[in-house]
């Protein structure tokens, strides 16, 4: 099984979005205000799905031991009260850039690719064997690595973000690794054939395939050579996207 996690690691040290252009320009520094909420407006769609994703895990779980485990994540996401969990606290992200948040929480204003990837990631979740499901989150494992670098970077180069409109990272520090390690060691007790294994291992390339994509979409619609598509955000806050 040390194998077969080397496998994994292998994986996201080669396909993790740490590795892509854009988030490599958003730590160093080098977006300007609108790139950075087209960041944040276009992640919040992906925060937003991933409680849903999990629900539909859950309800395939049959043993309550495990139910109970992975409900932790959709009460991260979704508090136990209103204004609590990391969806209000991405939120106080996208406050704190000035974009509006009902086109934020409407996400009309999000483009297209990011739609269809984080769909694609809900789709997977659902549809997929229970072993492919949990494996496709073990992006987790990277997570608290590129979360580090991306909030450092941006709070020393940037003046419209402060460690409060970042806080939605700062728990992602602890949750991500529990999450990551409940998952792993399901995917080893369960990855007990070759073609198993394999199945594993490319629902990890999936996702991370998932998370690349998004950034694509932004680096082409936001960077260069600024192809907004028709009907996303247009770079006014509260505004641009088309009413659906
Ligand atoms: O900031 C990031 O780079 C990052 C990456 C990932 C990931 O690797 O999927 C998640 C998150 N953040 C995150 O905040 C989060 O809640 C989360 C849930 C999941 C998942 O697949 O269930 N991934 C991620």
């Amino acid at each position: 099984m040390a194998a077969l996690e080397a496998r994994l690691r292998e994986v996201g040290e080669t396909r993790y979005h740490h590795r892509h252009p854009f988030q490599l320009m958003l730590q160093n520094g080098e977006l300007d205000k609108r790139q950075v909420q087209a960041w944040a407006l276009n992640r919040y769609y992906y925060q937003a799905m991933i409680p849903i994703k999990d629900a539909s895990l859950i309800a395939r779980l049959d043993d309550p031991e495990l139910r109970r485990i992975w409900r932790a994540r959709l009460v991260d996401h979704d508090g136990e009260a209103p204004g609590e969990g990391g969806i209000a606290r991405w939120l106080k992200l996208t406050d704190g850039l000035g974009l509006g948040r009902e086109l934020v929480v409407s996400t009309r204003g999000i483009l297209p690719a990011t739609r269809f990837a984080v769909e694609a990631y809900t789709h997977f979740v659902r549809d997929r064997t229970l072993l492919e499901a949990v494996a496709s989150s073990l992006t987790e494992l990277f997570s608290p690595m590129v979360i580090g670098q991306r909030v450092r970077g941006m709070l020393a180069h940037y003046d419209f973000v402060s460690a409060e409109t970042l806080a939605y990272f700062e728990p992602r520090l602890t949750q991500a690794p529990r999450d990551a390690e409940m998952a792993l060691d399901y995917v080893k007790r369960h990855a007990q054939r070759a073609d198993q294994q394999q199945a594993v291992i490319d629902a990890l390339r999936f996702k991370c395939s998932v998370l690349w994509a998004m950034l694509d979409a932004l680096q082409h619609a936001y960077v260069t050579p600024g192809q907004v598509p028709p009907g996303a955000w247009n770079g006014e806050p509260g505004m641009g996207g088309q009413p659906t």
